[in-house]
């Protein structure tokens, strides 16, 4: 694209730096998904932790990416054992939570839910609550220092709990117990097939009972069955991915999976039913690549679901493992489909209105940040 092609959007250039400027909103990262590499390092000697597969920077950022470049779920979710062994005192936990807000902040992210297995932290001896707690104060340091730096985000806590694994109600009893401290939600990850969310229903009635919000990680490796379960049987107010509701749209042989609008399409039952209830879909590009949820970015239906309007949001996953940032992922998927400002300003807006923060905290991020932070690059 250059200036002069009609094509071309509106705006300063839609490069790298450019879109670190506009205000970002991130509601699918990983903290155990994001450290630093230096980091691993440094806190594997720290805690004396023998088995990191490289032990310079750059050779273990590519081992990550490497190794989640997998096209299999279980293998890429292996990579996470390397991390999570570093992340088991508290003062770890805190260094991991304040370096991943710095990170988000220096890439314009301005609104952050970020999650993290709890249960997965108690190696050491600490409890859920200290885990929580830890993590709680790296993330209000990082606040902190970005507001004092004139950068300021927002960053709040979902916990997730191991799908395989039989401790749900409790992580989602501790979402609940540290709901005015910054724990905004709770979700299920891990392995998805042999793991319906169904496995957790108390757990989601119990959040449901509190009035509390939740997301799943659903519609991944696994297809229609579990974002059915999601939503039909767990309530879910998000899908983590959901990418492959796709499967339950029927479009035309031969069509523009780029293309700007899409005839013929038919929906099913199930991709009407995200559809009609807005129900956000936490979509990751690269990560999705990387699991071989989906074959490629061109292959992505994030441009399909967009155009449909289904509600899309723009998501990280796991920065390390990925090697991403959201810049990233904005700038791959305009490069794919062609996206301007505006798209990215939707996408941007689509995330915040489905955030797990109150609707006035929202409404004020989007009147007051968002909105004239994209005016700003559209010129
Ligand atoms: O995309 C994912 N799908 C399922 N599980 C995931 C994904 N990314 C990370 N996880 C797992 C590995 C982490 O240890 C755990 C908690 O963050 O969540
Ligand atoms: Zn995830």
């Amino acid at each position: 694209m250059t200036p002069d092609d009609p094509t071309t959007p509106p705006g300063r250039p839609l490069d790298l730096p450019n879109i670190s400027l506009a205000p970002k909103v991130v509601l699918h990262d990983h903290l155990d998904g994001g450290l630093r590499p230096a980091t691993v390092l440094e806190l594997a000697r720290e805690v004396g932790y023998p088995d990191l597969p490289a032990d310079d920077a750059e050779s273990l950022a590519r081992w990550f990416r490497d190794a989640a470049d997998s096209g299999s779920l279980e293998r890429y979710l292996e990579t996470f054992a390397h991390t999570v062994a570093v992340m088991q005192t508290p003062s770890a936990l805190r260094r991991v939570a304040l370096e991943c807000v710095r990170d988000l902040a220096a890439d314009g992210v301005v609104y952050a839910e970020v999650r993290y297995a709890p249960e997965q932290h108690l190696a050491r001896g600490m409890t859920l609550d200290e885990v929580v707690e830890a993590v709680l104060a790296g993330f209000r340091d990082g606040e902190a220092e970005a507001e004092a730096q004139g950068r300021p985000i927002l960053v709040r806590c979902l916990v997730t709990a191991m799908r395989h694994a039989a401790r749900s109600q409790e992580i989602a009893e501790l979402a609940v117990r540290y709901r005015d401290d910054g724990v905004v939600g709770f979700d299920i990850a891990g392995a998805e097939a042999g793991n319906p969310p169904t496995r957790h229903l108390d757990a989601f009635e119990f959040m449901r009972a509190n009035n509390a919000h939740f997301t799943i990680h659903a519609g991944e490796a696994f297809g229609l069955p579990s974002i059915h379960e999601a939503i039909a049987f767990c309530g879910t107010d998000r899908l983590g991915h959901g990418v492959r509701v796709i499967d339950d749209i029927t479009l035309p042989p031969g069509t523009d999976l780029a293309a700007e609008s899409f005839d013929g399409v038919e929906l099913g039952q199930i991709a009407n039913m995200v559809r009609d209830k807005r129900i956000p879909l936490e979509l990751c590009p690269s990560s999705n690549v990387q699991t071989g949820a989906v074959a490629s970015i061109a292959e992505h239906p994030f441009n399909v679901l967009a155009r449909l309007r289904f509600r899309v949001t723009v998501n990280t996953d796991n920065r390390l493992m990925s090697d991403t940032t959201m810049s990233k992922e904005f700038y791959r998927l305009a490069q794919q489909f062609g996206y301007g400002w505006a798209d990215f300003e939707r996408f941007t807006v689509n995330a915040m209105k489905s955030a797990f923060i109150h609707f006035d905290e929202r409404l004020a991020l989007i009147d007051d940040v968002i909105k004239p932070g994209y005016a700003v690059l559209v010129g």
